[in-house]
Order: C-alpha cells, then structure tokens, then sequence
C-alpha cells in the first residue's frame, strides 16, 4: 500500500485562499492559522520570491501554509505543505513531496476523483465546488450541501476542506455536512471590509477546532 502522506490537524478551521504575500501577512497578523498562496500560471522561477517569503512567514506565525501547485519549490523552502488538483497530479512527483515531510492537499470533484485522491493518502483532502463561483471557471457543476455530506460519509478518517462559493452566510449549512474546514477566496478578498469578514468567519468556522501545532 502507498505511505501516507503526514498527518495535518483533524479540522483545519477557516482556509483563506489567496494571490498574494501581502494578503497572507495580513490574514496571518488577524488570526489565520491555515492558509494557502494561489498565485496562478507562472513559471517558478517567477514565483519563487513569494513563495519563499510566504513560508517564512506561515512558520513565524507557526501557520500550516500551503503551496498551490507549485511543489517543486514547497520542497525547496520546506513549506508546511502543499495543494495539488487531479491535473497537478499528473505531472508532481508524489514520492519527493513526501520524503521530504511535507503535508499533501488534494481537490476532488466528483466519486471518481475522491477515489483517485483517497487511494493517494494524502494529509486533507478538498471537496468543490459547493456553490457557483465567479473566482475560478469551473468545468462541472456546484455540488450542493447535500452531495458534501454523502462524501462526507466515507470521509470519517481523513481532514477535509470545503471550496467555491462559501460566503459567511453559507457556512452554517456547509459546517453542518461535518466538514472540518471551509476554504474561501472572495468571501474574504472581495468583502467591503476584509477584516471583519474575516474575524467573522473565523468565529464561525473555528469553533471547536485545534489550534496549530508547533512547527
Ligand atoms: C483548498 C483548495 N481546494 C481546491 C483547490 C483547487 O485546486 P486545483 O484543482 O489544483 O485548482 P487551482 O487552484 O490550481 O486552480 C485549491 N487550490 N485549494
Ligand atoms: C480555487 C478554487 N478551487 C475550487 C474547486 O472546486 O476546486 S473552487 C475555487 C475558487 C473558490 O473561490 P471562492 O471562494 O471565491 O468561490
Ligand atoms: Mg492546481
């Protein structure tokens, strides 16, 4: 059988998803305490500053980073961890991710795509879209609240992560699947005011969760 990929926190809470360090220093300054840079379509050598600077910044604040897609250099700076789509998947190199010790994150959309992920033991794994999104297009349609907690039957042994569409309004139906984390873009970015947005979701989505371990 595969190894599995380290262990992550069983309920990773409030997931900001964001482009930028900026936004990461200022989601980790405010409480944030899972947190992944999604900085789209570049070469590394491109990303390569922000990606360094965002790592060191999840391990001041002792923060489970995670790198969007770009694994290569997750390994080179020792990220907390990385999240990977079944297209990434084609192309990473698993093995390296997980001798060198870093968390694995996985999308999934459909039964199909949670059987390929679940057979890969990673750390957490994402389930979307829930809602219509206007962040990213998306080639399948939301799968609703009622389909998250289907999945979340045989999903009792594994972190998972909901995404796409989450506004403040929508997490008490989605934390209601038993879903361990929510995973928000715009619902933090695009607010009128991203603080409150985020001490607001924060209060909502962590309680009962961990604390991040030490680093
Ligand atoms: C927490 C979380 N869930 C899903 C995704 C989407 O990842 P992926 O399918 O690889 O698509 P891109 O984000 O790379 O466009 C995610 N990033 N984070
Ligand atoms: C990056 C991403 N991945 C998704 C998936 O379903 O895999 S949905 C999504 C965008 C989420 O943004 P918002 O919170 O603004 O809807
Ligand atoms: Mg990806």
């Amino acid at each position: 059988m595969t190894d599995a990929f380290p262990a992550t926190a069983p309920k990773l809470g409030l997931y900001p998803v964001v482009d930028s360090v900026e936004w990461i220093a200022r989601l980790l300054e405010a409480g944030v305490r899972t947190i992944q840079l999604r900085i789209k379509d570049c070469q590394d050598h491109e990303v390569e500053d922000a990606v360094r600077e965002a790592i060191a910044l999840g391990k001041q604040y002792r923060a489970r980073l995670f790198i969007n897609d770009y694994w290569r250099l997750a390994i080179k700076y020792n990220a907390y961890g990385v999240h990977l789509g079944q297209e990434d998947l084609d192309m990473a190199n698993l093995d390296a991710i997980r001798q060198a010790g870093l968390r694995l994150g996985l999308s999934t959309h459909d039964d199909a795509e949670l059987d390929r992920a679940l057979a890969l033991r990673p750390s957490y794994i994402a389930l979307g879209h829930i809602y219509p999104t206007q962040t990213k297009d998306m080639p399948s349609e939301p799968q609703g609240v009622v389909e998250l907690k289907r999945h979340m039957a045989r999903l009792q042994d594994i972190p998972t992560v909901a995404i796409g569409g989450i506004s403040l309004a929508r997490v008490p139906e989605v934390l209601a699947t038993g879903v361990g984390s929510v995973a928000v873009v715009s619902a933090i970015t695009q607010a009128g005011d991203w603080r409150q947005a985020t001490q607001e979701l924060l209060a909502l989505v962590e309680a009962g969760t961990q604390p991040a371990e030490a680093l």
